[in-house]
């Protein structure tokens, strides 16, 4: 798989810009804040509807305009295929998948998979659950599309559950001893767990499947200085991880939960509370590991990523954002080993000799609001 063309309209700092692109390695390079990470940044939304740097589409939309276009055409398996993704901040995107409209945006993901490392991935280590969760719902969807669909289903029964909760903790306080309307809950507690047992036995599977890919990518990335292991960390038992095992589970942490959750009014149990636990030896990486080590490790998760897709078959695009210039020259060749065979590579910096030459097949320019192909 790779992204043949590129096209940006009132995208982050383009007004209008197209790029074609080709397998194989390829080099973005241009001083800093020209914009080379805004075009990546485009192709990451294609891939999982969301920035990686940025939680709300405002800021993807160029200042001044109303509403940014992504369009790009995509090879796979010797067929083109044009996907398209119109950004309104504050409404629905509105997508096109070929020629058609499709019903919703979420359609269009697995129409590009693509792993993307860049420099904020240091919060997969350091950062809250939610970037972990993150991690692994976005490789769920590019292994199996459908999953989208299970995460979309379990996001609108939490939101609801929560409404649920949030108003009958606000009457509670408003109104005295009366305890606001709760007779739904039952209801809500019901889909919680069904839409939950799904979500999360995915999630321990992809575990499963993952670990071995993260021990393995971050023996390559830190030189031998190995023992990374990730272990999931749910808010219920998850043995064993069947779906029928997992529903009965959450449902059984809802009743135990219940008082706990009508008393501070949020969803205590569930998918949405759960974490991935990075651990370096006997210590978990949070806290402990140095900078440098959680740099190697984010670099690992996101490796490991694309080695899983890569052994199950699917080809993804692979982008490194600004990865090189933080590496010693051992590091850069072992790094260049790995990622050598990509169907399609994309990096970016400021300095094209920080790249090393064996990834450097096309080289563009990017400055001015346009990129050009120079070599
Ligand atoms: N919504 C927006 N409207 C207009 N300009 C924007 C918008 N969002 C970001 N920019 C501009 O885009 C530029 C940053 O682009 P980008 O992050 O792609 O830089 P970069 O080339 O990757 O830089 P570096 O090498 O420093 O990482 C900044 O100048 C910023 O002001």
């Amino acid at each position: 798989m790779y992204v043949q063309r590129l096209e940006l309209v009132d995208f982050r700092s383009y007004e209008r810009v197209e790029v074609d692109l080709e397998p194989g390695g390829s080099v973005l390079v241009g001083q800093n804040g020209v914009g080379k990470t805004n075009l990546i940044e485009a192709l990451g939304y294609v891939a999982t509807l969301g920035s990686h740097r940025v939680a709300t589409d405002a800021p993807l939309v160029r200042a001044g305009a109303a509403a940014a276009v992504i369009r790009c055409i995509i090879v796979h398996d010797g067929r083109e295929l044009l996907v398209e993704l119109e950004l309104v901040p504050g409404k629905a995107n509105r997508a096109r998948l070929g020629r058609s409209p499709v019903r919703r945006a979420r359609d269009v993901l697995g129409a590009l998979r693509l792993v993307l490392f860049a420099p904020e991935d240091l919060e997969l280590v350091r950062g809250d659950p939610a970037e972990r969760r993150r991690y692994l719902d976005d490789l769920l969807v590019a292994r199996q599309p459908r999953y989208a669909g299970v995460r979309a289903d379990y996001d609108r029964v939490i939101k609801q559950r929560n409404a649920l909760l949030r108003t009958a903790y606000l009457a509670r306080k408003t109104g005295g001893s009366r305890g606001g309307d709760l007779s739904t809950l039952d209801v809500w507690d019901a889909h919680l767990a069904r839409h939950g047992a799904e979500l999360l036995a995915g999630r321990l599977e992809l575990v499963a499947a993952l670990t071995p890919h993260v021990t393995k990518a971050y023996d390559a990335v830190a030189a031998g200085k190995g023992g990374a292991s990730i272990t999931y960390k749910a808010t219920v038992p998850v043995d064993p991880p069947d779906r029928e095992a997992l529903e009965a589970a959450l449902a059984a942490g809802l009743v135990e939960s219940r008082p706990s959750e009508v008393e501070r009014g949020v969803t205590l149990v569930g998918p949405h509370r759960d974490d991935l636990t990075l651990t370096l030896g006997d210590l978990p990486a949070k806290g402990y590991a140095s900078h440098g080590e959680c740099w190697s490790y984010a670099l690992a998760l996101r490796l490991a990523a694309y080695d899983l897709l890569r052994t199950e078959g699917i080809e993804p695009v692979l982008v490194l954002d600004d990865v090189f210039a933080e590496l010693d020259t051992g590091r850069r060749a072992r790094l260049a080993e790995l990622v050598g065979g990509a169907s399609q590579l994309l990096v970016t910096c400021a300095v094209a000799e920080d790249v090393p030459a064996v990834l450097r097949g096309a080289r563009y320019q990017v400055a001015e609001g346009q990129v050009r192909r120079v070599e």
